[in-house]
């Protein structure tokens, strides 16, 4: 399975962003590949008071538009997210799967609101204008089953062991971390997540604009089941492609048995309250 990772720039047009994702995709057209992946809010400055502005219904412009470049270039496309809108008017930091006919085939909406303040660092709040998903996503393609959750829903190991406790060999991770929390832990998160469910794991980030409100971290990277990262891109502007292949992710397991081996019956709260 050949994957390839944008790690473009977000415009504050939102049109500008659509159109920039329609370039890179006749970009690398010749490469083949089978899934295309794009970064957290890919058509909207991350900025939280800007997410009513941008947020649209499902099946509506950015989203009509995903649909038809994944049936045009006939890939799977991890459409990032963006924010939508539901009927009600509450708005979520959304995440698509399109399928090579552009159908929808998963939604994940951010669980865990990223709402964090660190002194003399980074201060965030998505709950200021966000409301939080509830499911745990996980998808059927013709490669097998893959897991999707956002940013800061990988920090939360109960839904990534969820969604490989539903058969998930690989889970896709459209991120922007920023300036304090990408040097500290963005790396080190995804290989942790990566070697405690032995999956692959595909972090994909906005590039890095130092003009921006929000100052993404970039180094978009894809790790293996093993915690190898078998790519990292810098913070600039750009894709990578690698062939990964999932059976990889059945040897690791048989060879280093940790998810069989696990004492469920010893995990159990109750089992050591005193
Ligand atoms: N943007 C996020 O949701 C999360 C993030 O930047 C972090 O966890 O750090």
């Amino acid at each position: 399975m050949k994957i390839a990772q944008f790690q473009m720039h977000v415009y504050e047009e939102k049109k500008k962003n659509l159109r920039q994702l329609e370039d890179y995709m006749k970009r690398i057209e010749q490469e083949q590949v089978d899934m295309i992946a794009l970064g957290e809010m890919f058509n909207c400055p991350y900025v939280t008071q800007k997410f009513p502005d941008y947020a649209e219904k499902e099946g509506t412009e950015s989203w009509e538009i995903c649909s038809a470049l994944a049936k045009q270039y006939h890939v799977y496309l991890s459409a990032g997210s963006m924010p939508e809108k539901d009927e009600a008017g509450r708005i979520y930091n959304t995440a698509y799967i399109f399928d090579r006919k552009g159908k929808q085939i998963a939604k994940h909406r951010k669980a865990h609101l990223f709402d964090i303040d660190i002194e003399g660092g980074q201060y965030f709040k998505e709950s200021d204008t966000l409301t939080a998903g509830d499911s745990c996503t996980v998808f059927e393609t013709e490669f097998g089953k893959m897991g999707l959750c956002i940013c800061y829903d990988l920090r939360f190991p109960e839904l990534s062991r969820m969604m490989v406790e539903q058969g998930a060999r690989v889970i896709f991770v459209p991120a922007a971390f920023n300036m304090t929390t990408g040097p500290a832990h963005w790396e080190l998160l995804f290989r942790s997540r990566a070697l405690d469910n032995q999956c692959f794991v595909v972090g994909t980030s906005d590039a890095r604009d130092e003009s921006a409100e929000y100052v993404s971290w970039g180094h978009s990277l894809l790790v293996s089941p093993w915690g190898n990262i078998i790519g990292e891109m810098d913070e600039k502007e750009g894709y990578m492609i690698h062939e990964i292949d999932l059976k990889y992710a059945d040897k690791v397991r048989r060879e280093l048995p940790l998810l069989n081996a696990r004492r469920k019956d010893i995990y159990r709260e109750e089992l050591h309250r005193r």
